[in-house]
C-alpha cells in the first residue's frame, strides 16, 4: 500500500539483533539484493559477477551482473571504502535501483573486492548509504538525494525501526517519506544535526545509573543505523565496563547472566531528553550448548580526530528509540519504539 503516496515501507529482516537488512533491485530484470540501510555512510555498494574467486565474502553473497541488465551503463571509475571493521573495493556503474518501490537511476559501486573480516558474517549482500551527500565517496550523489529531487516524498524524512526479538516479524521497517506509527508511542523528541552535515548530533553527558560517567563536557554521537552496538571512547568504553562488571574476550564485553537483572541503566543525555537503556536493552542473551553467554552491546572504538572521539549509538539503540532521519530540517528525532 503506497500510503506515503509513491513509497511503501521496507521490510527489514533482523538477524541475531545484529544485522539488519532489507530488499531493494538493482537493474533490468530486477537483481535482488539485501542490503543494510547504513545512516554512517553514503554510497551504494553490493558484490560484483567479476569479483575474483578467491573473495570469498564475494561469493558466498548476491552479485550483481551488468551483462544481465539491459538498463546498465558502463562507468569503471574506482571505488574504495574503509569501515572501522573492514575494506570494500570495486569499480562504479549505473543502473536502475528501487527501494521502497521507487526506481533511480544510480551511480553505485560493484565490489570486485570484499575483506574477509567482517563481509564472511554479513547476511546481507551490500550497503545502500543513507547519510548525507558530503560523505559520500567519489562526490556520488546518493540514493536518498536522487529519491528527494523526485518529489514523490510526503517528507523529505526517512524512518527506522528495528524490532529487538529476532522472533518477532518483520524484524523492522524502514519507512520513506514519513513514520509509521505502528512502531512507536508517544511524541517525537527532535534535535539538530551538526552542521558537518553527518547524521550526528551533540552529546550532553552519558550516565550509568544516576551517575554522569562520560561526556559531561559534551561530545559528538552519530546514529548509525548500520552499526550493531554503541561504541564509545576505548577508555570510557572500558570504564563502564568495569563498573558493570564485564570482562572482554575475544568477541566482546561478556557478562556473568546470573548479574544481568541487578545491572544499571545506561543513560544517554540528547537534546534536552534523557535516553535510557536498561540491561535487557543493552544485553545480548544467547542460549548456548556450553550454557547461557550474556554480551554486552558496547564496543570500545577510538575515531581519530578531527572526525572523533565520538560515540556511535548503533541497532540497540535504535531498536528502543524509533527514530526519524529528516533531511529537510536536518534533525533527528526519537520516540519509544513498540
Ligand atoms: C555495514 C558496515 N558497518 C558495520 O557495522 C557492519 C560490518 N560488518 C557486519 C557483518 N555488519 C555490520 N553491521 C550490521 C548491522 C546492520 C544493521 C545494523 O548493524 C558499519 C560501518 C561504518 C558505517 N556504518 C555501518
Amino acid at each position: 500500500d503506497d500510503t506515503n503516496n509513491g513509497t511503501v515501507p521496507t521490510p527489514l529482516i533482523n538477524y541475531l539483533d545484529t544485522q539488519y537488512y532489507g530488499e531493494i533491485s538493482i537493474g533490468s530484470p530486477a537483481q535482488m539484493f539485501n542490503v543494510v540501510f547504513d545512516t554512517g555512510s553514503a554510497n551504494l555498494w553490493v558484490p560484483s559477477q567479476s569479483c575474483s574467486p578467491f573473495s570469498t565474502a564475494c561469493f558466498t553473497h548476491n552479485r550483481y551482473d551488468a551483462s544481465r541488465s539491459r538498463t546498465h551503463v558502463e562507468n569503471g571509475t574506482g571505488f574504495s571504502i574503509q569501515y572501522a571493521s573492514g575494506n570494500v573495493r570495486g569499480f562504479l556503474s549505473e543502473d536502475v535501483v528501487v527501494v521502497g518501490g521507487i526506481p533511480v537511476v544510480q551511480v553505485f559501486a560493484e565490489a570486485t573486492s570484499l575483506s574477509a573480516m567482517p563481509f564472511i558474517f554479513a547476511k546481507f549482500d551490500g550497503v545502500l548509504g543513507m547519510g548525507y551527500p558530503n560523505v559520500a565517496i567519489d562526490g556520488i550523489t546518493p540514493v536518498f538525494d536522487r529519491i528527494m529531487s523526485q518529489h514523490v516524498l510526503k517528507e523529505e524524512v526517512f524512518s527506522v525501526y528495528y524490532s529487538r526479538d529476532p522472533k518477532h516479524s518483520p524484524g523492522g521497517e524502514l519507512v520513506l517519506g514519513g513514520t509509521d506509527p505502528n512502531y512507536y508511542t508517544g511524541s517525537f523528541n527532535y534535535m539538530e544535526t551538526r552542521e558537518t552535515g553527518k547524521w550526528e548530533v551533540t552529546m550532553k553527558g552519558v550516565s550509568v545509573g544516576m551517575e554522569m560517567m562520560f561526556c559531561a563536557e559534551g561530545c559528538t554521537a552519530v546514529i548509525d543505523t548500520g552499526s550493531s552496538y554503541i561504541t564509545g571512547p576505548a577508555s570510557s568504553v572500558s570504564m563502564l565496563m568495569k563498573t558493570i562488571g564485564a570482562q572482554l574476550d575475544e568477541s566482546g564485553y561478556k557478562v556473568n547472566c546470573d548479574t544481568v537483572k541487578k545491572l544499571p541503566s545506561v543513560t544517554f543525555h540528547l537534546g534536552g531528553q534523557e535516553y535510557s537503556l536498561s540491561q535487557e536493552d543493552y544485553i545480548l542473551w544467547q542460549s548456548q550448548i556450553e550454557g547461557d553467554v550474556c554480551t554486552v552491546t558496547f564496543r570500545g572504538l577510538d575515531v581519530p580526530p578531527p572526525t572523533g572521539p565520538i560515540w556511535i549509538l548503533g541497532a540497540n539503540f535504535i531498536a528502543r528509540y524509533y527514530t526519524e532521519f529528516d533531511r529537510r530540517n536536518n534533525r533527528i528525532g526519537f520516540a519509544t519504539a513498540v
